[in-house]
């Protein structure tokens, strides 16, 4: 049994019955010539991306672009914010797994964002159940049957309203080869997604508009502009109007942070704003400054909102969505609920509110919870602290915030290096890379919500840390790292989860794996560009059953 495919696709993936009904000769021909339109823009785009990263490599910084000067002094705003989609004060996220996307369209949030990006593991297994748990709910058909507790799943009658992120430009997809070449990841996941239930979609939930995307990891106008052909090209396909598709952009690499005025104007009638997404953004500071031994993380734990860097981003981006007529969104505060700790629970709710409430005050006209339990205290915080419209686009203009200079986005952050900061990167790395070769894309530790964002986090700060020798200053010892002491570290921390996890699931699990994966890339001589590209070798999986490399 195979898929019935049109020419020039070949599926490497999986035969399911299910699965087919989602890889239709007709869905595969829409992502098939959505791929032929835009290859060649989107090489381009990475080969730009390529030619930047020298740049910055050879001591340069990323900057406001002078030839698009007009575009941020223009006077222009976005189409207008469709009515259902206008109050997003609570926005949760979370991967395209069936139960959670039950219990997401259930949690009483204003939007969900279901996840193909930071938060799944993107095996040929999850993106196509992804794809019929999405159909189905869409359709309002889904359910779940949790046989070890005897429950059922369904939707209630008052649902949240359904986003989509699509993968990052970057990622193939291996396991739809198209005229010889993998598919693009996102065209996959917007094309399947958008074939299947644009109809409903509007229907259901749009109130004639629709369906809503979030766009990750954008470092550049140009490729805003593929997205917004991508979705001229599928209106014009399924006859609706032009400016149907909504998306937000999702600001969370450097380089994008000078982009803002142009990638929502290349979006202009397509957009619903932009978001902090906050902690690829801190990756991407790593990233962009590899080639600076001036520009030096401290711990992970201390480049919070609070850095001059980081307050700048988030005061440019509101005052620039609602210069142009459309949401800012906040960010991930990354505490999630501790079930069995009242005191502890209580503290992380705590600084979970304290973030949402800068974010409000500061003008975010919503922000993201990455569980159910938050969403109360999230609600709660942007209600009180709004006035009675459903978002503050009109009423915090943060005019203050125009005179943000390219200093106050790239200034370094603030704080020391400790023994313990190298340790938890490589504990929570490896055990994140673990889990993710193991299909889960988000997982709890140590009470905080992990994903391949956070992860990359530690990884990079590893590499930079190895790469120039620093000093662990904040231990006040003198130690510098390097290979012998990362080495230590590797092995004094696989034995800290072994203990932790337990011999039984650490002898099942892919922690071995994972920690080669990791400790390769934090000592890679030039460093990968993204975590998950090289893991993703090892969840290719080949119908039939045989594990291949690209
Ligand atoms: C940087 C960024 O990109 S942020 C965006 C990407 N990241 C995410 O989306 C993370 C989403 N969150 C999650 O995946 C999870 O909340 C985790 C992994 C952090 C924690 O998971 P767990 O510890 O398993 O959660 P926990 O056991 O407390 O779950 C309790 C219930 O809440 C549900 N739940 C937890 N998180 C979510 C969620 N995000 N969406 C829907 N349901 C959820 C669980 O399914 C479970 O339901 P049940 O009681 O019916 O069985
Ligand atoms: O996608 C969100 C982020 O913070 O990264
Ligand atoms: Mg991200």
């Amino acid at each position: 049994m195979g898929y019935d495919v049109p020419e020039g696709v070949d599926i490497r993936g999986r035969y399911d019955p299910e699965f087919s009904k989602i890889l239709t000769r007709d869905a595969l021909q829409f992502v098939a010539d959505l791929q032929r339109e835009f290859r060649n823009h989107i090489k381009y785009a990475m080969e730009c991306r390529r030619e930047a990263k020298m740049r910055y490599n050879n001591g340069g910084f990323p900057g406001f672009d002078p030839a698009t000067k007009y575009i941020r002094e223009g006077e222009w705003v976005c189409a207008h914010v469709p009515a259902a989609v206008a109050d997003r004060r609570v926005e949760i996220t979370g991967p395209v797994e069936r139960k959670m996307v039950i219990n997401a369209l259930n949690s009483g949030a204003k939007v969900f964002v279901a996840d193909f990006e930071d938060a799944l593991s993107p095996s040929w297994e999850n993106l196509m159940k992804g794809h019929v748990n999405l159909r189905d709910a869409v359709s309002r058909t889904i359910t779940f049957h949790d046989q070890a507790r005897n429950k059922v799943y369904k939707l209630n009658d008052e649902t949240t309203k359904l986003f989509v992120r699509p993968r990052g430009w970057h990622l193939p997809e291996a396991h739809i080869f198209i005229d010889g070449e993998p598919a693009t990841g996102c065209l996959v996941d917007f094309g399947l997604y958008f074939f299947h239930n644009y109809a409903n979609f509007r229907k259901a939930q749009g109130q004639g508009f629709g369906p809503f995307f979030y766009l990750p990891k954008m470092e550049h106008a140009r490729e805003a502009r593929i997205w917004n052909n991508a979705f001229g090209r599928a209106e014009k396909w399924a006859g609706i109007e032009k400016g149907s598709i909504r998306a937000t952009v999702l600001i969370e690499t450097l380089p994008a942070v000078f982009q803002m005025n142009e990638i929502l104007y290349e979006l202009r009638d397509h957009s619903v704003g932009l978001n902090c997404g906050r902690w690829d953004y801190i990756f991407s500071y790593v990233k962009t400054f590899q080639g600076h031994p001036d520009r030096l993380l401290p711990d992970r734990v201390q480049v919070g909102m609070a850095q001059h860097f980081m307050r700048s981003y988030s005061d440019l981006l509101i005052h620039t969505c609602h210069k142009r007529g459309v949401h800012a969104m906040g960010g991930m505060a990354a505490q999630i609920p501790i079930r069995d700790d009242p005191a502890a629970n209580e503290a992380a709710l705590e600084l979970v509110r304290k973030d949402k409430l800068r974010e409000v005050k500061a003008g975010h006209d919503g922000t993201w919870a990455a569980h159910p339990g938050l969403i109360p205290a999230c609600m709660e915080v942007f209600t009180n602290n709004m006035t009675n419209a459903p978002n503050q686009i009109h009423s915090m203009k943060r005019h203050d915030a125009s005179v943000l200079i390219e200093e106050d986005l790239l200034q370094s952050p603030r704080g020391v290096r400790t023994m313990e900061g190298l340790r938890l990167n490589t504990r929570v790395g490896i055990q994140y890379l673990a889990a993710w070769l193991t299909g889960a894309g988000s997982v709890p530790l140590y009470n905080l919500m992990e994903d391949a964002a956070t992860a990359e986090i530690s990884r990079v700060q590893n590499w930079q840390w190895l790469k120039y020798g620093v000093e662990l200053d904040g231990d006040g010892l003198g130690v510098k790292v390097n290979l012998d002491l990362f080495g230590r570290v590797v092995e004094e921390e696989m034995a800290r989860i072994e203990r932790e996890v337990g011999k039984e699931k650490f002898k099942k699990g892919m922690y071995k794996e994972a920690c080669k994966l990791f400790t390769r890339q934090c000592t890679a001589p030039i460093l990968d560009d993204f975590l998950t590209l090289d893991a993703y070798n090892n969840i290719v999986m080949y119908h039939p059953i045989e594990s291949s490399r690209l």
